[in-house]
């Protein structure tokens, strides 16, 4: 029977956590944020079918699809079990904008390895399959980074642990904040956005980043929101990326003086959030951004919470 998998969107980063922080979003109004993979059947040979808003964005070649090297990790991993597997046809709904931030090609290993293993009768356990999809989501941008493919995985706030037995801890979060994304319409790579970092950093640098991580999480378990949200500045990739954005001040100066709690980038751009405790100001500051930081007929912007449930694998009928 064919399987479907839902992978969220997600926040690299939050600010204060350069690769080893993500958060699963999902919007409040419902609407589907995350791309959607079907395995319908073993046929002949491996085929790809792509639909969706942001479709003719992905290479037209099906073996340059990163769903293809899903299929071949997958394939692989159950050859260690001693399972051969057959060709697929596979389906890519295609909802999130490449290089837009929000964990796109993520989404996209995430939903096809999480139906790939469904379609299969679920073989690999999820420690397994986590740290295939690092490895596919490394392929991508240059180096192995969970920040969004655990979350998008397990949903909610993700803190990576990366041990050899666990490589993801789910951190809390408060059910009354709002997260405002908005994606300029503008494409920035991934590997790109890395490139333009240091390689080294400073020691006071170094102990900021150290403080403001251990101080966000030891609030979030005490409930402190004002302390959290005091945390969330970014000083490891915001100061280099931030020439990248345009209007990209002006919209944090704006969010603020509305109450935005904290504003910064998502991922490695271009898309930015606000995390805000109030609906009128969420909205609000949605509407400001719509008009003034979306560049072209791409863009989008959403008012999100926390997405808790993160992959939904679904049979078919
Ligand atoms: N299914 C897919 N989804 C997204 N990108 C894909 C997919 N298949 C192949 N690619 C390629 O992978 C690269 C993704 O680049 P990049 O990592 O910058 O984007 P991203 O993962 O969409 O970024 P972000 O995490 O910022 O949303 C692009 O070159 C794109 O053509
Ligand atoms: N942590 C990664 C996320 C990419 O979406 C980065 O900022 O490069």
């Amino acid at each position: 029977m064919a399987v479907t998998a839902y992978a969220p969107a997600s926040t690299g980063n939050v600010s204060l956590g350069f690769d080893i922080l993500g958060l699963a979003l999902a919007p409040i109004d419902g609407s589907l944020l995350g791309d959607r993979v079907s395995v319908v059947e073993e046929t002949q040979a491996f085929s790809l079918e792509n639909s969706g808003r942001f479709a003719h964005k992905l290479p037209e070649d099906p073996t340059q699809n990163i769903v293809y090297d899903c299929f071949l990790g997958f394939k692989a991993e159950m050859a260690e079990l001693g399972i051969d597997v057959q060709p697929v046809k596979m389906k890519l709904e295609k909802n999130l904008p490449i290089g837009s931030g929000l964990g796109s090609s993520a989404s996209s290993i995430v939903a096809a390895l999480a139906a790939l293993n469904g379609f299969y009768g679920n073989p690999l356990n999820s420690e397994l399959l986590l740290r295939l999809m690092g490895k596919l989501e490394g392929q991508i941008s240059g180096s192995i980074h969970y920040d969004n493919v655990a979350p998008c995985f397990l949903g909610g706030l993700q803190l990576m642990l990366e041990s050899e037995t666990q490589i993801s801890l789910s951190l809390p979060t408060f059910d009354d904040w709002y997260w405002v994304i908005c994606y300029s319409g503008a494409s920035v790579s991934t590997a790109a956005a890395r490139e333009i970092l240091p390689a080294q950093y400073d020691k006071a640098t170094t102990i900021e980043f150290g403080r403001q991580l251990a101080v966000f999480v030891d609030a979030l378990h005490r409930g402190d929101r004002a302390l959290a949200a005091s945390m969330m500045k970014d000083v490891v990739a915001e100061p280099y990326r931030k020439s990248l954005l345009n209007n990209f001040d002006a919209s944090r100066a704006y969010s603020l003086q509305q109450g935005a709690l904290a504003f910064g980038i998502s991922g490695s751009g271009p898309t930015v959030f606000a995390a805000v405790d109030n609906l009128n100001a969420a909205n609000d500051i949605k509407s400001w951004l719509e008009q003034n930081y979306i560049q072209n007929e791409n863009g989008f912007a959403h008012v999100c919470k926390v997405d808790t449930r993160g992959t939904q694998v679904l049979e078919d009928e």
